[in-house]
């Protein structure tokens, strides 16, 4: 075979803005030929509305084989293996310099051609940033005005690790996932806006006025039932189109879940998501989804999961939406799974026995959890009880899917779901506003009187009925945070500093000067940009009204230990996808723990205690509360409170050394149990010195 000519349009995502639409001709060389049989792949169908399909394998050995058929060619048969080179994207070298040609820059055709393809960059200019609407783990996201298309869009800023190819293919993923997906109820990305001589990046999103958390904690709102069933019925549609499409989100919460003026939710944030082939058994990381909302075989280490783990987030989403306040905040991911037993019970011995998890071993209670789902939530309407109960099954397999989500009576029963056009109308209400206006709250403690919590933060505290939920794996970096302070306090600015490609951008961290035009990226392009006027959040001009700043003196959201907090966990969770992705890249079905190890402090053991201490704790206070599924009173008495173990890092030891972690297991609860004896000798004493006494007393006082 010699040289074959093909369109990159017949590699072209399946949805795009015809506007933005190139085609390219491209002369692709066969470079090797590989291999069938020896290589592991992942498949990618690429299809367009004008029939073509072509079927792309990523092979081990590095290369690319695109072959299908180009129906627009009379069904010619196309067929051609493309040599990768390491670390870059799987286009063609050509197709890349098409791209640079383009206008996109080279770092990005470098890595994420595949993501970009088919589209052309967006100028800067063209653009007027208006003010900052919220913030993500490695973006900001900001309100401008669209001078082209004359409408409001949201831009997302994206934050890369001085433009590493593995952050830039981590960003490539979540563009990629994007253009797969079309659909009413998920975010829609736009457009790309960079420029040859650039070094960011920013996503262009239809603009949405809201999301679910920042309504959920707006403390004078109430959601009807028709209302809730509205916008479920949203949520598990947009969700049965990405899994249809072979995309898991893997961080469904309130926050990621927008909500425009017209009542419309869309699920956003795919930056965690990934794609999965259900025939496929391909391992995951198991470190994601924010914590308050990880089903518990990702806290017991699953790295074979699919669609069940956003159907689990989505059932802590609904009982939340009754409830009005998340149903299981835990603080460490010990905790967390503490909560879930407490509440869905324990899994059963056979579960334990088939899913054969990896931290199966160390948290399989002492005693099984009864699960108490419909006790708890006995107020909720007989129809929402049922889907919870379904969508928070411990067992994944129980869990159902969205398609069959949407067809269960809590849809079909009275009330029925309103019509999102009748929902009422709400002022821009964000999570980040909530988060603005606690830290508004902090500030004026801070300045207040001395020993006395200010008005304001008492207020905020009460009235906030859905505290923000922390972001995906930040418990992971709490923990990465203290083992850089343990190891070297010097370094970590060295290692957490602002992120230089931020200031160079001349796009700043604090919210923009009202009017203020997104910054020419020192482009080619060469116009300036156009002004226009300011119309921000209510909230946000409250804030720097209430900061007694002037309005274009904006206050600071940001603090040195928040980027280095923010910093860490860009690179917690890169590193978790990266290694995914590398795993994805590479072929290898090897799960990521070994990775996980080296890179992160603490251990099973830690864990393990934690866990006991959370079971004893469960122990003693269902005897507290008459409720008696533990009988062992030799239980009693350890763990007392005042010395509860927080563990907030990962739960696998640096060695792996499985033995000595069952071994240290065993230990720990020997040494639980024989504290708890002695807890139990002494508290005997002093009840018996305590009776003599009395007696004593009786005596003495001749009665
Ligand atoms: N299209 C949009 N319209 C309006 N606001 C948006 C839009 N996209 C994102 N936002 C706001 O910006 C916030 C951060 O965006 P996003 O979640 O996509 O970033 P991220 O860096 O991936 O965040 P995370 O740390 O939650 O994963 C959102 O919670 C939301 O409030």
């Amino acid at each position: 075979m010699g040289c074959i000519c093909c369109k990159p349009s017949a590699i072209e995502d399946s949805k795009q803005s015809p506007t933005s639409k190139v085609s390219l001709d491209v002369r692709v060389s066969m470079a090797t030929s590989s291999r069938r049989e020896d290589s592991q792949r992942t498949k990618d169908r690429y299809g367009n509305s004008e029939g073509r399909t072509m079927l792309i394998d990523k092979q081990v050995n590095g290369s690319v084989r695109i072959h299908g058929e180009n129906l627009d060619r009379k069904r010619e048969k196309v067929e051609c293996v493309v040599r990768q080179h390491p670390g870059r994207g799987s286009v063609p070298k050509a197709i890349e310099g098409e791209q640079v040609a383009a206008g996109w820059p080279a770092w990005l055709a470098a890595v994420a051609g595949e993501a970009i393809q088919g589209w052309i960059p967006r100028r800067a200019d063209s653009f007027e940033k208006l003010d900052k609407i919220g913030q993500g783990t490695y973006s900001n996201v900001y309100r401008a005005r669209d001078l082209d298309q004359k409408k409001v869009v949201a831009l997302k800023k994206v934050r890369f690790d001085n433009l590493e190819p593995e952050s830039v293919r981590f960003m490539a993923r979540e563009i990629h996932i994007l253009r797969r997906l079309d659909h009413p109820n998920v975010i829609k990305l736009e457009g790309l806006v960079t420029s040859r001589m650039s070094c960011s990046l920013y996503l262009v999103f239809e603009y949405m006025e809201h999301d679910l958390a920042g309504l959920a904690s707006n403390p004078g709102l109430k959601f009807s039932e028709p209302q809730v069933k509205c916008y479920m019925q949203q949520l598990l549609c947009g969700l049965d189109h990405c899994h249809s499409r072979g995309v898991l989100h893997r961080d469904i919460k309130g926050s990621n879940l927008l909500l425009d003026n017209n009542g419309i939710l869309k699920i956003a944030d795919f930056g965690l998501a990934s794609f999965y082939d259900p025939l496929q058994n391909q391992p995951f990381t198991s470190r994601v989804v924010t914590l308050w909302y990880r089903p518990p075989e990702l806290l017991l280490g699953a790295t074979y999961y699919g669609t069940a783990v956003d159907l689990w987030s989505t059932g802590c989403i609904l009982a939340e939406l009754y409830a009005g306040k998340p149903i299981m905040p835990g603080r460490t991911e010990v905790e967390q799974l503490h909560k879930i037993f407490k509440l869905c019970g324990s899994p059963s011995e056979d579960y334990w026995r088939k899913s054969k998890l990896p931290h199966a071993t160390i948290f399989k209670p002492q005693r099984p959890y009864r699960r108490c789902v419909a006790e708890t939530f006995k107020e909720f309407p007989a129809p929402a009880l049922a889907l919870m109960e379904t969508l928070l099954s411990i067992d994944p397999s129980d869990r159902g899917s969205a398609a069959s989500a949407l067809k269960s009576e809590f849809f079909t029963t009275k009330p029925l779901p309103c019509g999102p056009s009748s929902l009422p109308k709400y002022p821009p209400s964000k999570e980040f506003d909530a988060k603005m206006r606690n830290e508004e709250a902090r500030r004026q403690g801070a300045a207040g009187t001395k020993g006395q919590r200010p008005e304001l933060e008492r207020k905020a505290t009460r009235e906030s009925r859905a505290a923000p939920a922390p972001d995906a794996n930040a418990e992971l970096v709490l923990s990465m945070q203290k083992r850089q302070n343990q190891s070297n306090s010097k370094s970590r600015s060295e290692k957490f500093n602002p992120h230089p490609e931020e200031i160079a951008s001349g796009f700043p961290i604090d919210p923009p000067r009202p009017s203020q035009a997104v910054e020419s990226n020192a482009d080619a392009h060469g116009n300036h940009p156009k002004r226009g006027s300011h119309s921000g959040p209510l909230s946000h001009r409250a804030a720097w009204a209430k900061s007694g700043k002037n309005r274009d003196d904006p206050p600071k959201i940001l603090t040195g230990a928040d980027l280095s907090m923010m910093s860490g966990l860009v690179a917690a969770r890169r590193n978790n996808l990266i290694s995914e992705d590398h795993r994805e890249r590479s072929g290898s079905s090897q799960s990521e723990a070994p990775k996980l190890f080296a890179r992160f402090p603490g251990s099973f053991k830690e864990a393990s205690e934690s866990f006991i201490q959370h079971d004893q704790e469960h122990n003693v206070q269902q005897k507290e509360d008459g409720r008696s599924d533990n009988k062992d009173p030799v239980l009693l008495g350890y763990g007392s409170k005042g010395n509860k173990i927080h563990y907030s890092g990962p739960l696998l030891v640096p060695s792996g050394n499985v033995d000595q972690m069952l071994k240290d297991h065993d230990r720990q609860i020997q040494e639980a149990v024989r504290r708890a004896r002695l807890d139990k000798a002494k508290k005997r004493k002093v009840q018996l010195e305590a009776n003599h006494m009395s007696t004593t007393s009786l005596f003495v006082s001749g009665r």
